[in-house]
């Protein structure tokens, strides 16, 4: 059946989790559809490791089974990690639910995961050929509860400082204005990509030639990570604009009134409000705020989480497509 979950954002919108059950054991996870491993925090982990954390015990679970000899290591983009080895449990996602689930379980967690201590790990939400477990490649619970979804659907609607919904099955039309615009999704990279050609500032002239053209929805990501063709067309209309290479992108007086930018997203322009632009002031004093849209030098290009805070997504696994409408 369908399964909804309330999500929530750290402070700072950092991340949003939702809780997830395991083998009986409900934690708070990181819902990442960037990615393709459900890995987690377990009673393997040292107590300072731990600290602070839910962690999952497999030892509690009846359900919860080894696969004897298969491990992960997965890398993310920002340089975070994790590793460890692999059994199956039952997984519960507000009432959609997965038996034989693969089940990570982190032996080692990078950095920035031991101080992050109200996620207990993250579930992967992107195409199983991303999915980093040997020798066997597991899928992920999407990908496993495809079949007995209602509809082959996932949506996030996530908000700025308030909470919003993950939803397995069923696309709720209360939670967001207008029809879905669908696009094709291009599956070999294992994200959910698509093309992202074109942006306009503050309803101005589109500009149709951003280099690559390729974009990817990321719901683990924090902020919007553009080509600086778009970073640069939308900084240069907010006034004191710089990039700030001490902290290392683009910050602007916090006073500044940013303006929306429109992007492409396969063909039809998604609007991101300005407000959601200004992500955070860069020190106690409140001055000088840090932008959410950012640029990356890798292609493609990575709407993260300030995109999704303007836009509710339906990710289609049935027809590989892509619905945004304005939320
Ligand atoms: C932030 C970032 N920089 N670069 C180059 C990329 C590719 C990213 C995206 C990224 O790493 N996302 C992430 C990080 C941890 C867990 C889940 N997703």
């Amino acid at each position: 059946g369908a399964g909804s979950v309330a999500n929530t954002p750290e402070a700072g919108d950092v991340e949003y989790l939702a809780p997830v059950t395991i083998g009986g054991q409900t934690v708070n996870m990181d819902f990442d559809s960037g990615s393709s491993d459900l890995w987690v925090f377990n009673t393997q982990l040292s107590l300072n490791t731990l600290s602070g954390h839910m962690a999952y015990n497999p030892a509690q679970s009846s359900t919860f089974q080894l696969l004897p000899g298969s491990t992960f290591s997965i890398s993310y983009g920002d340089g975070s990690g994790a590793a460890g080895n692999v059994g199956t449990d039952t997984v519960n996602i507000g009432g959609a639910t997965v038996t034989g689930q693969a089940i990570e379980l982190a032996t080692d967690v990078s950095t920035s995961f031991v101080t992050d201590t109200q996620s207990t790990g993250l579930i992967g939400l992107a195409f199983s050929k991303l999915n980093t477990v040997k020798p066997v490649q597991q899928k992920t619970f999407f990908d496993n509860a495809l079949a007995t979804l209602p509809e082959p659907v996932f949506t996030a609607d996530l908000r700025h400082n308030a909470a919003g919904t993950y939803e397995f099955g069923a696309i709720d039309s209360t939670k967001f204005s207008g029809p879905l615009a669908w696009t094709p999704v291009n599956t070999t990279s294992g994200f959910w990509q698509f093309t992202s050609q074109a942006f306009a500032v503050g309803g101005g002239a589109p500009s149709t030639s951003v280099p690559g053209g390729q974009a990817i929805a990321d719901t683990g990501t924090t902020l919007m990570l553009a080509d600086q063709s778009v970073v640069d067309g939308y900084y240069s209309q907010v006034q004191g604009a710089v990039n700030n290479a001490t902290v290392g992108g683009v910050t602007f007086p916090c006073s500044a009134t940013l303006p929306d930018l429109q992007i492409d997203v396969g063909g039809t322009m998604a609007t991101v409000r300005g407000d959601d632009i200004n992500f955070a002031p860069v020190d106690q004093t409140g001055t000088t705020c840090f932008g959410g849209l950012q640029a990356t030098t890798v292609q493609p290009q990575i709407y993260g989480d300030i995109f999704f805070k303007s836009n509710f997504v339906a990710f289609n696994g049935g027809n590989n497509s892509l619905g945004v409408a304005p939320h």
